[in-house]
């Protein structure tokens, strides 16, 4: 895809690669300083979670486990179906284990709100939640979400890991996308 394709898709840039990076960084601060003496394991939510998930253990200083899950709800399109299915499992008994789920957004927060509650089921000592962006004005939910990067406007998002039907993922910044892409 050539760069000017991607230009034309976008409405504009919400957070640019450097300020994501920051953010996350101080976000692995207070996860170190949080967890200090406790093992954890972080569990990424595939596929949008890769990029948050890569770059989060990076910044960590803290020795942290990683393991998988892949869960989908949105189908190839911009509305929550609201029903979560598991397509990958973890491969970690949480039997004791801190937990920190890692995620790329948290809309309706439906998705997120299954997943603590089926992870919470396994055993675990706790479970908590770290988003990149979150809704607040989506939310469909109470969650409680204990690291959020950026509290962002009620508007599909894409890049840095976030698809419009599987397209933009790899953006290293995060956008809205232009109406005429999904209207
Ligand atoms: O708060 P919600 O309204 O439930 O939306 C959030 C979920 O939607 C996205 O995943 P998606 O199902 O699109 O799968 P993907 O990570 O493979 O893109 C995102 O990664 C969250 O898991
Ligand atoms: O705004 C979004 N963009 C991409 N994927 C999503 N999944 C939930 N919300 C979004």
């Amino acid at each position: 895809m050539e760069t000017s394709d991607v230009q034309a898709d976008l409405k504009h840039v919400l957070y640019s690669r450097e300020q994501i990076q920051q953010r996350i960084a101080e976000l692995a601060a207070d996860i170190d300083k949080d967890y200090e003496g406790r093992e954890l394991l972080i569990v990424g939510v595939l596929k949008g979670a890769v990029m948050v998930m890569a770059d989060l253990a990076r910044a960590l200083h803290s020795h942290v486990k990683m393991d998988w899950m892949a869960v989908s709800s949105y189908g190839s399109g911009t509305q929550s179906s609201g029903v979560v299915r598991i397509l990958k499992d973890l491969e970690t008994d949480l039997m004791g284990k801190h937990v920190l789920i890692v995620e790329d957004i948290i809309d309706s927060g439906l998705t997120l709100s299954w997943l603590k509650t089926n992870l919470l089921s396994r055993g675990p000592a706790t479970v908590e939640i770290c988003t990149l962006l979150r809704k607040p004005a989506a939310a469909k939910v109470d969650l409680d979400v204990k690291y959020v990067g950026f509290d962002i406007p009620n508007e599909f998002v894409v890049g840095y890991g976030l698809d419009f039907a599987e397209k933009y993922r790899n953006l290293d910044f995060v956008g809205t996308l232009a109406p005429h892409v999904y209207e």
